[in-house]
């Protein structure tokens, strides 16, 4: 579980983390200044001291010449005032240091190791998710999403064994027992190399990275023996290390199983398993549906009559005809993203998903910082909202017929696992719930371009949108008759590299009534943007 104030769940905390590092370090560079002049005073006392007595200490020797004597005495009166002196200011420098940063502490959240842990998972799952290569990514680099934009992504610095070990053992815990190993190995490798690094400390190193390679191995192969190479919590490679298993009769088990071919089920009902698979697969820009799918799909603008957009048009790109998800390009200017942006930012706490027993919890399903955003914060906001109305047709009156602006940013490897964003219970009795009624429909912006990964998917209608500043994603939620709409299940995937933010704009079902009208027969989809709805728009948004 995450802590409240975690700062590895949100880039735009990273950031702050960043500028309190300076900080730090600029306070201890002005302690170290200011106590470097006055040390070298206090060497000074101890070198003069040491070369007058020459390293004899015969105390009557020394206090029988009268200039020998003459020189104790100036020593304990004046230098050593000096020193003595000198060596409480230094105390004080660096009790003033302390003080300095025990005030950044109390002003400011600094990480703490519950955000190493969730950094080090973040780049499991980075690796896991987005097939990166361990050795390379050890050393700090690591290749994009889009495999034809070429990106190639390199570090500061890489990762020192002791960094792959640590990691290689939170991969272990974790289940990831394919990965622990290459990280367990990528350690030693780091270490082989770290040049600086001999002597009795790196050879106990060496010695419990190989113990721990031994140890995962054999829990790797009895895992695989036993439960196979993939389930919810674990995952292991399709053979076996100890390949004298192989022998012992189960060579055509493992073969078979990594043979296995993935074939993508869509629009039918999926176990976790699959869905998980298939949220990977699209995170990594992977086509799952027929080209006859894609071939149907259209861009085109659309006016429908209003002064607004006739002068100019929503950019409408079909994702998906059943279930309809369309991307609108350039629905918001840049000055309205960050706009959203700058309001959420200081409001940021981490988000919570819906958890099994109903009540809301953090967990690492969803791994960023949400705000949320009331109307009247902002003069854009409303502004804002408008835009929504005239290009997707529906009714957004703040409280009963939209939510207020959801807005997240991700953090390392941020995510938000696959998920239905309708949240109402059937045997739900909130009244005001049932008066307002479930998330019929989604509209979501992205507020900036991600660099690679960070795509939305849809593992159950093969869908990848690719996050584009000012761009959004608008799907239904629910079937026409209210009931969810299990196709539009959909995550967001970890974010490789940059800083993720969207909006979130969830409309409520029962103020559409007379712009989304129910269907004449069972299970009718809404397949479209509303048409001519502007009139009962217009009128409905003046209240
Ligand atoms: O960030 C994304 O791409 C998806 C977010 C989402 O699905 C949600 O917030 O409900
Ligand atoms: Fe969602």
């Amino acid at each position: 579980s995450i802590e409240a104030d975690d700062v590895f769940s949100s880039v735009s905390k990273m950031e702050d983390l960043v500028h309190q590092e300076k900080k730090l370090v600029d306070t201890v560079d002005s302690f170290l200044i200011e106590a470097k002049q006055r040390l070298a005073i206090v060497e000074d006392y101890v070198t003069t001291y040491r070369q007058a007595i020459k390293g004899e200490l015969n105390s009557a020797w020394l206090v029988a010449n009268p200039v020998d004597a003459y020189h104790l005495i100036k020593r304990f009166t004046v230098d050593w005032r000096t020193t003595e002196q000198i060596l409480r200011d230094v105390s004080i420098t660096s009790n003033d240091a302390c003080n300095h940063v025990m005030m950044l502490r109390d002003k400011s959240v600094f990480a703490e190791s519950h955000d190493l842990h969730g950094a080090a998972i973040a780049l499991i799952r980075l690796q896991d998710t987005y097939k990166l290569n361990v050795t390379a990514l050890a050393d700090g680099r690591y290749t994009g999403v889009d495999q034809s934009k070429e990106q190639v992504f390199q570090s500061l610095q890489d990762l020192s064994s002791r960094d792959c070990f640590f990691i290689a053992r939170h991969a272990f815990a974790d289940g990831y027992y394919d990965t622990a190993l290459e990280w367990g190995e990528a350690a030693l490798r780091q270490l082989a190399r770290e040049e600086d690094n001999v002597g009795p400390t790196t050879e106990i190193l060496g010695y419990e990275i190989k113990h721990f390679m031994n140890y995962a191995s054999i829990v790797h192969d009895d895992v695989l023996e036993k439960k196979g190479p993939l389930g919810m919590h674990w995952q292991t490679n399709s053979n076996p290390v100890n390949k004298k298993l192989f022998r012992s009769g189960s060579s055509e088990k493992y073969e078979s199983l990594s043979e296995q071919k993935f074939t993508p089920k869509l629009y039918q009902q999926q176990s976790e398993d699959e869905q998980n698979e298939s949220y990977e697969r699209l995170c990594r820009g992977e086509k799952l549906r027929t080209v006859k799918i894609d071939a149907s799909l259209r861009c085109h603008l659309v006016t429908r009559g209003h002064p607004a957009l006739l002068l100019q048009p929503a950019k409408v790109e079909q994702q998906s005809l059943d279930p309809m998800i369309v991307v609108l390009h350039d629905l918001l200017t840049d000055h309205q993203t960050d706009i959203l942006r700058q309001l959420a930012e200081p409001k940021l706490a981490t988000s919570s998903h819906l958890g099994p027993d109903g009540t809301f919890i953090r967990s690492m399903i969803r791994t960023s910082k949400n705000a949320w955003l009331e109307e009247n914060e902002n003069a854009s906001l409303p502004a804002i909202r408008r835009r929504m109305e005239i290009v997707t047709g529906l009714i957004y009156t703040p409280e009963t017929a939209s939510e207020h602006f959801q807005v997240a940013n991700y953090g390392i490897g941020g995510l938000y696992k696959t998920h239905t964003d309708s949240t109402v219970n059937r045997e739900d009795t909130d009244p005001w719930m049932l008066h307002i009624g479930d998330r019929i429909a989604t509209l979501m912006v992205y507020l900036t371009d991600v660099e690679a990964g960070g795509a939305t998917v849809f593992p159950n209608a093969g869908v990848t949108c690719w996050p584009r500043k000012g761009s959004a994603a608008f799907w239904w939620n629910l079937y026409k008759n209210g009931e969810p709409d299990l196709t539009t299940i959909h995550g967001a995937c970890p974010v490789l590299h940059g800083s993720k933010w969207v909006s979130n704009k969830w409309i409520r079902q029962y103020d559409q009534m007379f712009v989304a009208k129910c269907g004449l027969h069972f299970l009718e989809k809404f397949d479209a943007l509303v048409p001519h709805t502007r009139v009962y728009a217009d009128m409905m948004s003046r209240n």
